[in-house]
């Protein structure tokens, strides 16, 4: 792993040393205050690259379309909500995904498994531990956005999300968030509404650079990735870890996210 992650300046292979306790302080710290950490420069130079050559060709042949028109909550309707109301504004998302079971022993698969890297993200997260997930396809993914491909507004199902970007696009597939919009207490329709009209003028953007290692609070942090431009896709790896050992995907939500169960 020293020669994929840059422990000198992130240094989970040195677990509870002043450094260690010091990176994790402050990245709880930032995900408190703004809902989101990233780690720039979190893999060594080229690594990034090294790992996009991977997994290219397979994104290039054997990747899934995902093609969909959802509402915020990616939800078909919401009780207490009339169809019509505009906290349920339809968006279109775009992309194409590849999972894990295709890209064995790979780089990207070999950070996810580094454990200490689960204990590192389990401790910014105040949990007393992270588990790799027991599903081959859903435990890491990867999206692609080519051009004119965006993921549109959406909160996630689980607290935390993890990514690591691999490759930039050329323009656009910026990651736009807005922190806190709705709590566990009060959905905010009205703010929801307000996002989707674009009339929220505490949407931040946020420009990654390929090598950076990103974790916010999707659950109530609405975000979206901004359609894409030129020639390069922008190229994203989703880590998923669950509080609990052995979770699984149902055959439906696999068909659901990847049109196959298997
Ligand atoms: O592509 C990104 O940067 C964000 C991914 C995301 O929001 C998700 O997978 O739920
Ligand atoms: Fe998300």
């Amino acid at each position: 792993m020293k020669n994929i992650i840059d422990f000198d300046r992130f240094p989970l292979d040195r677990e509870g040393s002043a450094d260690w306790t010091a990176l994790v302080e402050r990245s709880r710290a930032a995900l408190a205050a703004d809902g989101m950490y990233d780690l720039e420069g979190f893999l060594l130079p080229g690594v990034a690259e090294r790992a996009t050559a991977e997994i290219k060709p397979v994104m290039d042949s054997r990747s899934h379309e995902h093609r969909r028109v959802h509402n915020i909550y990616f939800k078909p309707e919401i009780p207490e909500l009339p169809a019509e109301h505009p906290a349920l504004r339809k968006v279109e998302t775009i992309g194409h995904t590849i999972c894990a079971d295709q890209i064995p022993d790979s780089i990207l698969l070999s950070i996810y498994e580094y454990a200490p890297l689960a204990r590192f993200l389990a401790a910014t997260m105040g949990k007393p531990d992270l588990h790799m997930m027991a599903d081959p396809l859903a435990r890491t993914n990867v999206m692609a956005y080519r051009s004119g491909e965006a993921l549109n507004w959406h909160f996630d199902r689980s607290e935390f999300t993890t990514t690591l970007l691999l490759q930039a696009p050329d323009q656009g597939g910026v990651f736009e968030y807005r922190t806190d919009l709705r709590s566990d207490d009060n959905p905010n329709y009205d703010g929801v509404s307000r996002l989707l009209e674009g009339n929220d003028p505490q949407v931040q953007a946020k420009r990654l650079k390929p090598g950076t290692l990103n974790v916010f609070r999707g659950k109530n942090t609405a975000h979206r990735v901004t359609p894409v431009a030129g020639s390069r896709e922008r190229m994203v790896a989703v880590f998923s870890y669950y509080e609990r050992p052995g979770v699984v995907f149902s055959a439906e939500e696999r068909l659901g996210f990847y049109g196959r169960a298997a």
